[in-house]
């Protein structure tokens, strides 16, 4: 898994890494504008008239010696130094100093900052910042990033946008750039989606920072890597039957949503469950039994909505929320089924409305289970937040209370353990935003935990996979046509991929 680190803690990496490589700081800084102009020169023809803006910190060091480095390449680089309070730091000053045998036009800025300061640049590099940012810029410097905004060029920032607090709340102004290239590990902020305006697109540079340290570092927020879900998906067993693989029951559906239903169950086949059950009201029974042949249909004492449920002995996992509709009759029923049901449960949909709704929801929730609520519902599980910090805190919190994993869907959708862990997904994309992707999790969960996965690896597979797949679909049929039927389509050649 890839580790998120604190900004004291990346601190601590470059200091360890400086001391046991051992590596001079400055040859450290030099590496890390080797790797931003590596990736610069690869894009960016010579052409180009390129401006940084600089600091006078160590994120500042980097943008003199990148001014160094892209002048060598041949590009016209102009640099500005914004000179306010910040000290000097020793980098910076001996990165000045390298610069000075460098024809390099470079401008002081520290009284005034003219709204047409980088008008002529085609390229603008913001290092006025980086992950030492400890309060909000003001004077001079927010005066500087203002102007930097609204400049036309590309923009791109070294490490971290200026003004953006890599693991806690930021206030305006703030960088805003196309692409951000950080430092060896991402930071918290961009997976979150109140940066997303700031940061643009980030790439990962690696810049040689202690693997040992990474590896002992204590952390509890990850990014998931392929590697990951590829240990984490059993392999099969010559000898496994479809006992082996659990059966699994999903109630879903009612008159007019039956796709919910048939989109769940589709997806929890094609993830691998031993048997499906779906209970279905009756007019759903024909609907299912003829786009879902491979499912047993177990149908509701009612017309039209989930109100009763038969024998739940025989079920290792109950996948229950999409399409059901909130009719009092249901929610008497939902609420009665957690209650009988001891084994993990997939709550969604109008299940966690629901659940929202109920007066005692922490009781009802079997332990094991999870929740997988997009940004709205689960504002209605926990109220408002003013700042995506503070809603994984409300996602740890509930996490905790139910003894469940908690997944907030979204891009980077995340899971939270009640062990306090947060999961980052990196698969997914905006093609997914369409009704019904949200039921194929909810199958390709409900069939995990049958077949024995902990909540908190299923989460894992399953928000990974179902990603995956959505990006797999992309691949071929574009973001703008795709839809929640492509996910299962191609969830063959995501699980094939991810299985060793
Ligand atoms: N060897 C390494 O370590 C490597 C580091 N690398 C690079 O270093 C960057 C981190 O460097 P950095 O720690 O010097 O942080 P940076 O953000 O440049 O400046 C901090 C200074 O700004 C000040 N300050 C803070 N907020 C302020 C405000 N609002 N207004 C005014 N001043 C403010 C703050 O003051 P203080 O908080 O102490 O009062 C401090 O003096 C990192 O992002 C990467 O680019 C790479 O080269 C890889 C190797
Ligand atoms: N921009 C995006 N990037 C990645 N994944 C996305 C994006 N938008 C939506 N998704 C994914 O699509 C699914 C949408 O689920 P949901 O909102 O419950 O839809 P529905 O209720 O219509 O089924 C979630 O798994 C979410 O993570
Ligand atoms: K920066």
């Amino acid at each position: 898994m890839t580790k998120i680190l604190t900004v004291k803690q990346i601190k601590a990496l470059d200091e360890y890494t400086i001391q046991h490589e051992p590596i001079a700081s400055i040859e450290l800084m030099e590496r890390a504008c080797r790797a931003f102009t590596t990736w610069f020169t690869e894009r960016f023809h010579a052409l180009n008239k390129v401006g940084i803006v600089c600091g006078t910190g160590n994120n500042g060091g980097d943008g003199l010696g990148i001014a160094r480095q892209l002048k060598a390449w041949g590009y016209p680089v102009k640099v500005w130094v914004v000179r306010g309070n910040m000290k000097e730091s020793d980098d910076f000053k001996e990165n000045f100093k390298r610069l000075a045998g460098y024809v390099v036009d470079l401008v002081n800025i520290s009284s005034e900052a003219d709204k047409g300061l980088f008008v002529e640049c085609d390229v603008l590099i913001d290092a006025i910042f980086g992950s030492g940012l400890s309060r909000k810029p003001e004077g001079i410097y927010a005066q500087v990033i203002q102007c930097f905004n609204q400049a036309t060029a590309t923009k791109i920032a070294v490490d971290i946008p200026s003004g953006l607090m890599a693991d806690q709340k930021s206030e305006e102004p703030i960088a805003r750039v196309t692409y951000t290239l950080t430092f060896q590990l991402p930071k918290l902020a961009f997976l979150l989606p109140q940066s997303q305006q700031y940061i643009g697109e980030w790439t990962v540079l690696d810049i040689g920072l202690s693997k040992k340290f990474i590896k002992e570092v204590d952390t509890t927020n990850y990014l998931l890597t392929q590697k990951d879900i590829k240990r984490l998906i059993k392999p099969r067993s010559k000898f496994d039957h479809k006992g082996t693989f659990g059966h699994a029951l999903l109630i879903s559906g009612s008159f007019g949503k039956m796709g919910a239903a048939i989109l769940s169950a589709k997806a929890a086949l094609r993830s691998g469950v031993g048997l499906l059950t779906t209970h279905v009201p009756q007019c759903g029974y024909s609907i299912m039994q003829s786009s879902v042949p491979e499912a047993m249909a177990q149908v509701d004492d009612d017309d039209n909505r989930f109100t009763a449920y038969s024998n739940l002995e025989s079920y290792n996992a109950l996948g229950i929320g999409p399409g059901i509709g909130t009719h009092e009759t249901s929610v008497k029923a939902f609420i009665s089924v957690l209650k009988s049901f001891a084994k993990p449960v997939v709550i969604d949909a109008d299940g966690l409305n629901i659940l929202s709704a109920h007066s005692n929801k922490y009781e009802v929730v079997p332990p094991g289970s999870i929740l997988t609520p997009h940004v709205k519902e689960f504002k209605r599980l926990v109220g408002e937040w003013s700042d995506d910090f503070e809603r994984l805190e409300k996602q740890k919190e509930l996490a905790l209370q139910l003894r469940s994993v908690v997944l907030v869907k979204g891009a980077h959708s995340t899971v939270a353990t009640p062990e306090g862990k947060l999961y980052f997904n990196g698969t997914g994309n905006p093609g997914m935003a369409t009704g019904g992707t949200g039921d194929v999790l909810t199958g390709i969960l409900t069939a995990l935990l049958a077949q024995g996965y902990t909540a908190e690896d299923a989460a894992r597979i399953g928000v990974y996979v179902h990603g995956f797949a959505g990006d797999l679909a992309a691949s071929d049929k574009g973001m703008i046509s795709l839809i929640a039927s492509d996910l299962i389509e191609y969830l063959p050649a995501a699980f094939k991929l991810l299985s060793r």
